[in-house]
């Protein structure tokens, strides 16, 4: 695929170098495809560095694809020192090397949200997970608009808005004393240093001299300030997005930031696509009508070349477990009528919760299934065990990496001989560490106390000096045989369980010394790129290579699947019950809109008469945007009196069915 197999807008927003460009276009219409070819362009063409040039994404794993992509385009050597990544690991590049000017040093942690959660909550003194949200995400606001924790004060409008002020406060004191910081300061620390220090600024300027952004209508403030900053009056950068798949609103994102780019840059061109390469005219007239109900931003016409296509399929199932028979039955019998892949199948769902039953139902049948947005392998409790070690290694201020670390496994270090530690770093404004470390101690702990606590510190510091200097693979086998985690593992659970969580932690060490090997990085500096995979997409790395995709619609955005079910299209499921009960269900129609456009030939959208919740059974409408989607375009299954509706017996001796007549095609002839 080349640069001559685009259309002619898609081509021009390539070429484009004037200054400043907006690709402004709906799904599928090839905006990714465009930065994707852009970068190859500006290598080849343009004379540019691969070096100079740095491409943002939304998640981790749109970075991979599009490495991999640029990586089919040019040579290995032309696209070396090329950067693809998120925001948040472009500021994790830039904190690297600037930390010391924004007050940290440079082997700081990154707290996940679990962490800073548990910091709220102490500060707070309470335990009730609703107001540690409310105040997590009020701060997270703040600081997604750049405003400090002394202007939160002076502006709070009511109570609540005083308390969340005043924790932001403490909450920042801690993060600096803990050399830590939580995602948000990712972008907002490089956002304050560029505004403030010329040089740091000039210097990155100069070097990243080609922005490209995707997914751009979900960019928060802070995220649309460091474009701004780092593109300077120059505005060399191209920005694609479409403001109806804007479905972050929740995190912060600003979709008038693309309104507001013109007013930015008078000089701003923009380009509109509006061939979809994608789904069929079906798919695509129903993602259309779905979105008609919403006011628009911009007006947009898409259109498609891949023929009308089969009708959408409304499906109505008895219940929830109904539900996830259908799919497996109907994926089945699909797979085996059209001679697909796995892979070619995606089961959306608004929320996580809803993965659980299909997953139960996909492993009775033996369906291949990889799952993306869920818990995170990253949020398992032997991970972060391990993760607590290599965070202390690296930065021993990080308390709530000290307290993990120095509790699991036990060594005689008491919860009461904790206290005491913590009293008296608290006395002394100092780390846990450091405070372990001081001769005022011996008058507060005993000997036989103390003993095992130095020995710990000891040996922590120890770790931190070779971490720097050896490999990171070999480094942790060391350390997980010195503190016997395997062992540990096997006393405090069940063989089963515990052999699974050493397998996790097995896995972990392999991506460790893989990845350590592929990019040189130390264990400092990968422990510090791990805590960035937790952010948004959960669990990476090798998954089985033919497998249905299980995703939330927010994991999905600019994904695509041959053969997509999207399930649990309910009111107060999509739109979700908090919308309607707020009156904001156009993000909630956007995100149908996202979920119908990641389909490329067929749609399935399943409801459920009841399902069951908090262990009572609730009766369920279907979703309104069922009824928005234009009649000719979908069929109806399962309304009462037509036969297609199974029940689960059916159903299962259905599946059995197929089972056995799609083992016997595997088979090798006889
Ligand atoms: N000119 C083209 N010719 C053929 N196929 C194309 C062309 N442009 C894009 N495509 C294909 O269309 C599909 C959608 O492209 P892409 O993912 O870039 O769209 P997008 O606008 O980024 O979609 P989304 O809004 O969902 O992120 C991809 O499979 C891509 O390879
Ligand atoms: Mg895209």
């Amino acid at each position: 695929m080349s640069i001559a197999d685009m259309n002619p807008p898609q081509r021009a927003a390539v070429r484009y170098l004037d200054g400043p460009l907006l690709v402004l276009a709906g799904a599928g219409s090839g905006k990714t495809r465009v930065i994707t070819q852009k970068i190859a362009y500006l290598v080849r063409e343009g004379g540019m560095s691969a070096r100079n040039i740095a491409a943002i994404t939304f998640t981790n794993k749109a970075a991979r694809e599009m490495l991999e992509r640029v990586g089919k385009l040019l040579p290995a050597d032309a696209s070396r020192g090329l950067t693809v990544s998120t925001f948040h690991s472009l500021g994790l590049q830039i904190l690297r090397q600037e930390a010391p000017r924004v007050g940290y040093k440079p082997q700081f942690s990154i707290l996940d949200s679990a962490d800073a959660a548990k910091i709220i909550s102490d500060l707070l003194a309470t335990t009730s997970k609703d107001e540690i949200r409310r105040v997590q995400s009020q701060i997270s606001r703040w600081k997604n608009d750049l405003l400090a924790p002394e202007s939160a004060l002076v502006g709070a409008g009511n109570e609540f808005e005083r308390i969340a002020a005043r924790i932001y406060l403490n909450y920042q004191d801690t993060l600096l004393a803990y050399q830590a910081m939580d995602f948000d300061d990712l972008i907002r620390l490089p956002v304050r240093l560029f505004e403030t220090d010329r040089e740091a600024l000039e210097k990155w300027q100069a070097k990243l001299r080609y922005l490209l952004i995707d997914e751009y209508q979900d960019t928060n403030t802070c995220q649309y300030l460091l474009v701004k900053l780092l593109a300077g009056v120059r505005g060399m950068f191209t920005a694609v997005g479409d403001d109806d798949q804007s479905i972050y609103a929740w995190r912060g994102a600003n979709v008038e930031n693309l309104a507001q780019l013109p007013r930015d840059y008078p000089r701003l061109h923009v380009i509109k696509l509006e061939q979809n390469y994608r789904s069929t005219a079906r798919i695509l007239r129903a993602a259309n009508s779905v979105i008609s109900n919403n006011p628009k931003l911009f007006e947009k016409q898409l259109w498609s070349e891949l023929g009308l296509g089969e009708p959408l399929r409304a499906v109505q199932c008895r219940d929830d477990d109904g539900e996830a028979h259908m799919v497996a039955q109907r994926l089945l019998a699909h797979k085996f009528e059209h001679r697909t892949d796995f892979r070619d199948y995606a089961v959306l769902y608004r929320g996580n919760h809803q993965a659980r039953l299909i997953e139960q139902v996909f492993r009775e049948h033996k369906i291949p299934y990889a799952i993306s947005g869920g818990q995170s392998f990253y949020d398992r409790a032997e991970i972060k065990d391990v993760l607590g070690y290599l965070r202390l290694i690296a930065n021993p201020d990080d308390d709530p990496a000290f307290i993990r670390a120095v509790t699991t496994p036990k060594r005689g270090i008491g919860n009461t001989t904790l206290e005491k530690l913590g009293a008296y770093a608290g006395e002394r404004h100092v780390s846990l560490f450091t405070a372990a470390r001081e001769h005022g101690l011996q008058g507060r702990i005993q000997p036989a106390q103390l003993e095992p606590l130095q020995q710990f510190c000891d040996y922590i510091e120890r770790m931190g000096f070779r971490a720097v200097r050896e490999p990171a693979g070999p480094l942790i086998r060391e350390l997980l045989t010195a503190i016997r985690y395997e062992q540990w593992l096997y006393d405090s659970e069940e063989p089963r369980p515990a052999e699974s969580k050493w397998k996790n932690v097995q896995e972990l060490c392999g991506w460790l010394e893989r990845k350590g090997e592929a990019d040189g990085k130390n264990l400092v500096e990968l422990t510090q790129t791990i805590a960035l995979i937790t952010l948004l997409e959960g669990r990476e790395g090798e998954e089985a290579p033919d497998a249905v995709r299980l995703s939330t619609l927010h994991a999905s955005k600019g994904l695509e699947y041959p053969h997509v079910y999207l399930i649990g299209c309910e009111e107060g499921i999509l739109p979700h019950q908090e919308s309607i009960d707020t009156g904001m269900v156009e993000e909630e129609r956007r995100l149908m809109y996202v979920g119908i456009t990641r389909a490329q030939r067929t749609l399935t959208l399943s409801h459920c008469v009841k399902r069951k919740r908090a262990g009572e059974w609730v009766f369920c409408e279907p979703s309104r945007f069922i009824g928005e989607i234009n009649g000719d375009d979908i069929r109806f299954f399962g309304k009462p009196g037509q036969p297609q509706q199974v029940t689960r017996d059916e159903g299962k001796a259905r599946l059995a069915n197929l089972r056995e007549m799609l083992a016997s095609k595997r088979k090798p002839a006889e």
